[in-house]
């Protein structure tokens, strides 16, 4: 985290998210539906996904596309909560009003309604973010809806040409997105798998629906009591190294919570 913040400062970029990784072992085999279940009573408010061993509840949205109406819904700015509701509100405001937290939100908004421009003919990006409460997070959050044009060929894209042409955004990457990636390859230091690409499903029209797999944990293929956690934090030049770490605990705490039933 030091690392990139010191990288950033010298101005290799805007914005890097660094991620890392957890591992845990139960005593049986892990059921991967009966985790889903958890998640979703748990975390209401988010996709929970199963795919190949890979699950988790996340919260953030990529794409939608409903014919020509697509969404998105970024997140980036986060805080933690503390189970104290009066506190979490007073938590929630600072939030709204972290000049590090905005910078870091607006980065991934402008990297999501960039990608998206060449495909829409029109676009509605809130220029305030409002406060997603989680059970275990408040993040800054930006709901996007755009009316799809047609392309070239007289068709729409369909959702997942979306989902491939919009990610990685500064959510999980950074900006600018190539100088951020090749920051994330050299400090990171891991092979992040599919933790933090698009999961999501499409129909044969073409619609479909694509969230970023965070909050999640994948199946060790050959023994299945191993479980692989995942959890990244956004850096930029105003971070502090310790309080990113401590978000990257916070964002663990679904999995975690779920795998202790
Ligand atoms: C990279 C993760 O979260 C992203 C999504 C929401 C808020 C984030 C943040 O505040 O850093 C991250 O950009 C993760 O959960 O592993």
């Amino acid at each position: 985290m030091a690392d990139a913040v010191a990288r950033i400062r010298a101005g290799e970029a805007a914005k890097v998210v660094l991620a890392r990784d957890a591992w845990a072992t139960s005593r049986t085999p892990l059921d991967v539906r009966a985790l889903a279940t958890r998640f979703a009573d748990a975390y209401p408010t988010t996709w929970t996904f199963v795919v190949d061993g890979l699950v988790g509840a996340t919260p953030e949205m990529l794409i939608r596309r409903e014919r020509r109406l697509v969404a998105s819904r970024v997140l980036a700015g986060t805080i933690r909560r503390t189970g104290d509701d009066e506190r979490d509100l007073a938590h929630a405001a600072a939030l709204a009003r972290s000049s590090k937290d905005l910078e870091e939100h607006e980065l991934a908004v402008a990297s999501l309604a960039n990608a998206l421009a060449p495909f829409v003919e029109s676009a509605n990006v809130p220029e305030v973010p409002s406060v997603l409460h989680l059970p275990n997070v408040m993040h800054l959050a930006t709901d996007v809806t755009a009316v799809l044009q047609r392309g070239v060929d007289g068709a729409r894209p369909s959702s997942l040409r979306l989902a491939a042409a919009l990610h990685p955004t500064a959510a999980v990457g950074g900006t600018p997105t190539a100088a951020a990636v090749a920051l994330v390859r050299e400090i990171e230091g891991m092979d992040r798998g599919r933790y933090a690409g698009p999961v999501g499903w499409i129909g044969a029209e073409g619609d479909g629906e694509w969230c970023i797999a965070l909050r999640c944990g994948a199946l060790d293929p050959a023994d299945p009591r191993r479980i692989r956690l995942f959890a990244g934090a956004g850096i930029v030049a105003a971070s502090d190294p310790g309080a990113e770490l401590d978000e990257t605990e916070a964002k663990l705490e679904p999995v975690r919570q779920a795998l202790i039933g």
